[in-house]
């Protein structure tokens, strides 16, 4: 989706919200937010008070029963809106997705023939073949063929993909389009439930469900505005005792000042935002769950090839030990790499080719070929003759030398830990029982990696790097890059470990993956990111999809997850600590003319008690959309611990929101006060 490239907020976007702020007066959408809900029947009781004066024996109160029942009425209507807000931008994506999925018509395979049918009658397990020009017409696994694929519909980037059968490129989306080539696909979602069908359902928030940490605050919410409301109807009967009559209004005013009405009506919208933030990250978020556990996250399970470096290990050296001649490592590494078609083993024959080796090039003919696994971590080939070629890690190839009853050259250890004390990864060579030398694999790692590890230790997230390269190599890069643990000849299932002995710790894990090998990995994390060029087994486990491909992402959404829950945090401290000093406005303002002693509480010396309650009133409705900027970029973000940001919270939200209010009812009041 497009999103990069799209402005913040379209004018069309603001109409929009303007409008549903209204469609969301409707008391039975209102009743999912208990705090708003108060104040709209407050608004209801003034309004009548208002309309039928002689009813109620309110007629000389009119002017400002009227003034109470607008700023009431605004003060739903901000909250509405800034929901309404949040959720526009979704909508709007969701729209131009919508204009994609218009119908394809797909070329079924039935037994032997090929017939024309439409996309929405394909379901799982059928097959379809996709040619040049056409578009892909549902998810599924490339089971033959070739193809560059143009995902722009779905990722925003124009750069085409290939997809082929097998390994991890092999999974293709509806509604992207074949550029070149043809494939055989089978299908493997049912209508409506195709990942672009998910995407719409996601950025609409259609399937929106309130996270534990979202229902945990409105809980406390719903509490605090249980207990105001008690103290308020209780307030009445006892100033009556004392001689003094408290009008409705006035009354529901205090209400509305004390219950926290500012996060009430921003909660929502702060969570939207959080949600639209990563998906404008291009990373798709299956739940707002999956967001806000980001932001809670204490451990990172990094790979190491192609997340913490670039990932295209090259071939750059051959090296001979024992008595062998380079030229000799140089013909069997190539030998073993003739069908290998992982970028590792193409960089073999390429480093032949530029160092002027040659090799015999009908050498796999009739051959078995072995391909690369991560378990066995070696690849190569069986000859025609019975000798077998193998390449691959190195304590790998001395197991399978050693277990054939073959000798380790001496020179093969220390020549081996040279390459990897450099960060680079050997990988030997041998045939049947001899080892013939080392390929030096050389990678490096991304820029700017030691920088974004410093930022997570400070915010006290343990990163841990896990490679299938030996531990020599794996030190020397853990060091280069500055995590803080690394796990070496790590196999997939030893992720699965790592994982739940930190879980066992109360930790909350995050990690990366493509493969399918990734997936119970990436099921077991709390947060699981999988890569969109990954299989659709990862991104089925994964509860996050990255449209962009790139593993390293998942520090910036643990950022984004973290500046969420910031956010909720700061704002809910703003709101408490507001209502706090409305306190101190309104309730001297209600006694003074009885008990003029409490003319001691009006700290703020405002106007007259009419124009304090009106003032604090208005103040509370217009902080509401003062904040929505705040709601929706999120509050500023500096990577720290939990105790460090509890602490800043404190001091800048929470004596802030005390502040701010004295401030503002003031100047509200000094203008209030020429007409009450
Ligand atoms: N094409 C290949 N043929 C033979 N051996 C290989 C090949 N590619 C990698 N290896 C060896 O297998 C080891 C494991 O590779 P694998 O891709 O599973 O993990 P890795 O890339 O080192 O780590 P990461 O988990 O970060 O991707 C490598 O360290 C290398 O020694
Ligand atoms: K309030
Ligand atoms: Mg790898």
């Amino acid at each position: 989706m497009n999103t990069k490239r799209r402005s913040m907020l379209s004018g069309e976007i603001v109409k929009k919200a303007i409008l549903d702020s209204f469609i969301k007066l409707n008391p039975v959408v209102m009743m999912k937010n208990p705090v708003m809900f108060v104040v709209e029947a407050g608004t209801f009781v003034v309004l009548l008070m208002t309309l039928f004066p002689g009813y109620f024996g309110t007629e000389g109160r009119v002017g400002f029963n009227l003034a109470v029942f607008l700023i009431l009425l605004f003060t739903v209507l901000f909250a509405n809106f800034a929901e309404a807000l949040a959720e526009g931008r979704g909508k709007a994506q969701a729209d131009t997705l919508k204009k994609t999925k218009k119908e394809i018509m797909a070329n079924k395979v039935t037994g032997n023939s090929v017939k024309v049918v439409p996309s929405t009658e394909l379901r799982k397990g059928d097959v379809v073949i996709v040619s040049q020009g056409e578009m892909i017409p549902g998810d599924g696994e490339v089971i033959d063929g070739l193809a560059s694929v143009d995902e722009s519909a779905i990722t925003g980037e124009s750069a085409p993909v290939i997809k082929e059968a097998g390994g991890d490129f092999s999974s293709v989306t509806g509604g992207t389009r074949v550029v070149s080539d043809r494939i055989t696909v089978r299908i493997t979602s049912d209508p409506g439930e195709s990942f672009i069908d998910r995407m719409i359902a996601l950025v609409e928030g259609a399937k929106r469900q309130k996270t534990p940490n979202e229902i945990a605050l409105n809980t406390l919410l719903v509490s605090l505005t249980l207990i105001f409301l008690i103290v308020v109807v209780t307030l009445a009967p006892m100033a009556d005792y004392l001689g003094i009559k408290l009008e409705i209004p006035v009354l529901i005013s205090l209400l509305v000042c004390l219950i926290p009405t500012t996060i009430g009506g921003l909660l929502s919208a702060i969570g939207i935002a959080g949600m639209d933030r990563v998906t404008r990250f291009n990373v798709l978020a299956m739940s707002g769950k999956a967001v806000e556990a980001a932001g809670d996250i204490d451990t990172m399970i990094l790979d190491k090839t192609g997340t913490i470096t670039f990932g295209n290990r090259m071939a750059s050296e051959f090296i001979a030990v024992g008595d062998t001649t380079v030229e000799t490592v140089a013909e069997w590494a190539a030998v073993s790499s003739v069908k290998d078609e992982t970028p590792e083993g193409r960089s073999v024959l390429e480093l032949m080719k530029k160092e002027g080796y040659t090799y015999p090039t009908n050498a796999a003919e009739g051959a078995e070929f072995i391909e690369f696994k991560a378990e066995t971590r070696m690849s190569g080939i069986d000859l025609p003759n019975g000798r077998k070629v193998r390449k691959g890690a190195v304590d790998a190839v001395k197991a399978w030398v050693s277990a054939q009853g073959g000798v380790i050259p001496t020179d093969l250890e220390q020549k081996g830990n040279a390459i990897a004390s450099e960060g680079g990864t050997p990988l030997a060579v041998a045939v049947d029982n001899r080892i013939y030398g080392l390929i030096y694999l050389k990678d490096t790692v991304k820029p700017g990696m030691r920088e974004r590890f410093d930022q997570l230790r400070k915010m006290g997230i343990k990163t841990i790097m896990c490679t299938g390269d030996n531990p020599l190599t794996a030190a020397t890069i853990a060091r280069e890059a500055g995590v803080d643990d690394f796990i070496a000849e790590s196999k997939p299932e030893d992720k699965i470990a790592v994982i739940k002995r930190e879980q066992a710790a109360g930790k909350l894990v995050a990690m990366t993956g493509d493969g399918t090998n990734d997936a119970p990995a990436l099921a077991q994390a709390d947060v699981g990111l999988a890569m969109n060029s990954g299989t659709t087994a990862a991104k089925e486990a994964a509860n996050m999809v990255d449209l962009d491909s790139d593993p390293s992402k998942i520090i910036e959404v643990v950022a984004i997850g973290k500046q969420l829950l910031m956010t909720r945090g700061a704002l809910t401290t703003f709101s408490v600590a507001n209502d706090i000093a409305k306190y101190f406005a309104i309730i001297p303002a209600m006694f003074m003319q009885a008990i003029p002693e409490m003319n001691v509480l009006n700290v703020m010396g405002l106007g007259s008690p009419m124009s304090a309650i009106l003032s604090a009133l208005v103040f509370n409705a217009i902080i509401i959309p003062l904040l929505i900027p705040l709601a929706m970029k999120g509050v500023a973000y500096k990577p720290m611990s939990s105790a460090q940001l509890l602490s800043r919270n404190l001091l800048i939200y929470g004596l802030g929101g005390v502040i701010a209010p004295f401030v503002g009812i003031k100047l509200i009041d000094m203008v209030v006060h020429l007409w009450v």
